[in-house]
């Protein structure tokens, strides 16, 4: 595994879930990280686990709908750590609806965090990276319904798609920076916010698992373990590209062959 020592990154809804994985997945191997997100407290919490752990973050709280805080935010992680070489847009907000029941202002919540927050991140992080003359590297996590759709999860599969379409525009654009910008699309991952917001009934967790080949929820730190990778210099040729890792849900369920049940897969994430 690369070391990433000296280097320092910013993790939106760096407190809970994917993202928290993501950070101390980083500062495992050596980077400093600023997280980011509207609550103080998981963010205090994942900034004291990596300090106990030997490495050095900072917490910022702000909402990544509002410019002027990423701003700050941004600002902070600079002052802190001298230098940007990363980011990972994790933030998100879901819920599932049906469309014709979703209000103007539930459609305006999720595309706000999803899509603009993404972009407010993007382009104040992009800015440092450009000022100060360093490359850098920018994963979106996103989901594969961006491509296939999804029912209920209208205002999300909009916003991701906007997600995909921006990284591959800024791809091309800031190549001559220097600057890689990829997306990961995990499948269903065992998260406290997708679990309550996407699956808090066992029905609805039996019918999300049936949905994938490989019969199991990805694990937090799995996801972490791949946004490392895509930010690491062992991903220096790959920009503008989404890797998906969703146990082959977006690929459709089989309709030949003995049953999926019967696979003898654990149903427990790794
Ligand atoms: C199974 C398949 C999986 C299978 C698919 C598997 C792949 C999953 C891929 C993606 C997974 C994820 O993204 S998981 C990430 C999950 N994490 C989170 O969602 C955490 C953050 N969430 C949030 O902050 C909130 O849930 C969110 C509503 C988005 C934003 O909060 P805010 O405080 O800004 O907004 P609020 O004021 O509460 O609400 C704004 C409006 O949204 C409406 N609203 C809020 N919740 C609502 C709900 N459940 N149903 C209808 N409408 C809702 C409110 O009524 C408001 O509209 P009005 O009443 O009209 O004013
Ligand atoms: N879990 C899954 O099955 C899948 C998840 N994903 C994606 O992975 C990412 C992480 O999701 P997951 O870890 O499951 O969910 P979580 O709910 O744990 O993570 C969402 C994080 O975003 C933060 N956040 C939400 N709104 C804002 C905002 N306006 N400003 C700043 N921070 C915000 C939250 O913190 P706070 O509330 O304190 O602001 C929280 O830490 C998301 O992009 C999601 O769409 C994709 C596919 C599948």
């Amino acid at each position: 595994m690369e070391s990433l020592a000296d280097r320092a990154y910013l993790v939106t809804g760096g407190g809970t879930g994917i993202g928290a994985a993501t950070a101390l997945h980083l500062a495992a191997l050596g980077a400093s990280v600023t997280v980011i997100g509207r609550r103080e407290e998981p963010l205090k919490k994942i900034a004291d686990e990596v300090r106990r752990q030997g490495g050095d973050a900072l917490a910022h709280t702000a909402d990544v709908r509002d410019p002027a805080a990423v701003e700050a935010a941004v600002d902070a992680a600079m002052d802190r750590f001298g230098r940007i070489d990363g980011l990972v847009n994790n933030a998100a907000g879901n819920f599932v609806t049906p469309a014709e029941k979703l209000s103007p202002n539930g459609w305006r919540a999720v595309v706000d965090i999803v899509l603009n927050g993404t972009w407010n991140c993007t382009s104040a992080v992009a800015r440092r990276m450009i000022e100060t003359n360093r490359p850098g590297s920018i994963v979106s996590v996103i989901a594969t319904y961006a491509w296939t759709g999804h029912p209920g999860t209208v205002h999300s599969a909009a916003a991701k798609a906007g997600v995909v379409a921006m990284t591959r525009t800024l791809a091309v654009e800031w190549a001559r920076y220097d600057i890689r910008l990829n997306c990961v699309a995990p499948g269903p991952t065992e998260t406290e916010g997708a679990g309550s917001a996407l699956w808090a009934e066992q029905e609805d967790r039996d019918r999300v698992l049936a949905s994938v080949p490989l019969r199991r929820f990805a694990g937090a730190a799995e996801v972490g373990d791949l946004i490392g990778l895509l930010l690491s210099d062992r991903a220096a040729y790959i920009t503008g590209t989404t890797l998906t890792a969703d146990g082959g849900q977006s690929l459709g369920a089989q309709i030949y062959g003995p049953p999926l049940e019967t696979n003898g897969a654990s149903p427990s994430p790794r």
